[in-house]
């Protein structure tokens, strides 16, 4: 009896994937990454294979590759896990992906244009390599369901807003995550009211009050809120009006999401990694912007929370870059945090001084499993009742 699930992460500029057991056991992990830069690079396992990624397909073509070479086969697996960013108005809660569910992810499309396309690709070519295995989507969307209809809405008329036109939230598969493994990886309670920047290729922060998202900052898309790798975060709408009136619609869509960010400030560079390397004038000023505007959208969910006891960061960038993370603990020093910078340069789990009233912390993003777990959970459902298709919650 096949017993794995097999989970692909589709993200902006990578595709993660790994492998788990019926005890949810991780036994095989990789990524491909920087796709679409000059720094592509997959590792499976311990392979590590640099190797050009220029888009998305060649990205999820290797992934594929790289798991027939690892001797992951049909026969072993009881499904396939899906991270899918956007479900639009209705897809809420993890499911199995039906004809009627694929439809509503591509019907999301437009809503995150740098994703559902990479996700509905991906379950595509499982479709076609393992006719007939049952697969599941975990939605980036799920874990804002918490969020107050005051912070969901945004100033319109209500005609609008129930078109649909309202703040959803993303990187919610991540900060559930964060809170799994809270306890574990910190060794301390969950606190009441949590910071959480994931700040990869997207960058979002979260407002956590007892353990559910009361406020993000990404919105009807995941192109609101922080400077991004390509995509612009906040910008007027009325500036939007005006280059779409200037420049037409599909131009201006390609300019906010895959040239602007980190990308347009600095003149061609997405990558944090390649950024801190430039040493331009250019570079720095991306840099900087992206941690002043982490701060000044930070203060807002502070505020929605009423304060803070902890700030956590994950992702590629809040994982990776003691830069980033100094200069934003620096930027929240007012609120009672005394960052302890040796510990914040060597990458320690907790970057608070012990005197510190605000703790901080870094979690490393654990997607995978969150996604593994949401269809396991369904997989059970099947087997207390098969005959129902769609299991509740
Ligand atoms: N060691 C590192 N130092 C600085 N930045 C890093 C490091 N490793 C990864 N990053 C950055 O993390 C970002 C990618 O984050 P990731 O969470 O993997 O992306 P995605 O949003 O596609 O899932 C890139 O900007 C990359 O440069
Ligand atoms: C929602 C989002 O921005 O995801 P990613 O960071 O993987 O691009
Ligand atoms: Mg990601």
């Amino acid at each position: 009896m096949p017993q794995n699930i097999l989970v692909l992460n589709t993200g902006s500029s990578s595709v993660k994937f790994a492998v788990f057991d019926a005890a949810l056991t991780e036994i095989l992990h990789g990524q491909a990454e920087g796709i679409g830069t000059d720094a592509g690079r997959l590792t499976c396992g311990d392979h590590d294979i640099t190797r050009p990624l220029p888009d998305h397909a060649t990205a999820l073509e290797a992934v594929l590759d790289a798991l027939a070479e690892a001797g992951i086969d049909r026969d072993q697996l009881a499904a396939a896990a899906h991270r899918v960013v956007h479900g639009g108005a209705t897809l809420k809660e993890a499911c199995e992906i039906t004809p009627d569910v694929r439809a509503q992810i591509e019907a999301a499309v437009p809503l995150a244009p740098l994703h559902n396309p990479h996700a509905l690709s991906g379950i595509d070519a499982i479709s076609r390599h393992a006719p007939g295995l049952a697969q599941f989507a975990s939605f980036d969307t799920a874990f804002h369901a918490t969020n107050p209809d005051i912070a969901t809405t945004y100033a319109v008329p209500a005609e609008v807003t129930a078109r649909g036109i309202r703040r959803y939230g993303f990187h919610g598969t991540s900060y559930a995550a964060l809170m799994r493994r809270w306890a574990d990886v910190t060794g301390t309670n969950l606190p009441a009211r949590v910071l959480a920047f994931h700040l990869g290729n997207g960058a979002s922060a979260c407002a956590i009050l007892n353990g559910r998202s009361v406020a993000t900052t990404m919105g009807y898309s995941p192109l609101e809120g922080l400077t991004m790798g390509t995509r612009a975060g906040q910008i007027d709408a009325n500036a939007v009006l005006r280059l779409a009136e200037e420049d037409g619609i599909d131009a201006t869509r390609t300019l906010l999401n895959n040239q602007s960010g980190l990308k347009g400030l600095s003149g061609g560079l997405s990558d944090m990694r390649a950024l801190g390397q430039a040493g331009t004038a250019e570079a720095q000023f991306a840099i900087d912007h992206f941690c002043h505007w982490a701060v000044r959208h930070a203060g807002s969910l502070v505020a929605a929370m009423g304060g803070v006891d902890a700030v956590v960061f994950t992702g590629g960038i809040g994982e990776n870059d003691a830069y980033v993370r100094g200069a934003i603990l620096g930027g929240l020093s007012f609120l009672g945090l005394r960052p302890d910078s040796e510990a914040n340069t060597a990458k320690a789990t907790q970057l608070h001084h012990p005197k510190s009233r605000v703790a901080a912390w870094i979690i490393p993003a654990d997607e995978e499993r969150q996604i593994a777990l949401d269809a396991a959970k369904r997989l059970q459902t099947f087997a207390f009742d098969p005959k129902q298709k769609v299991p509740p919650g």
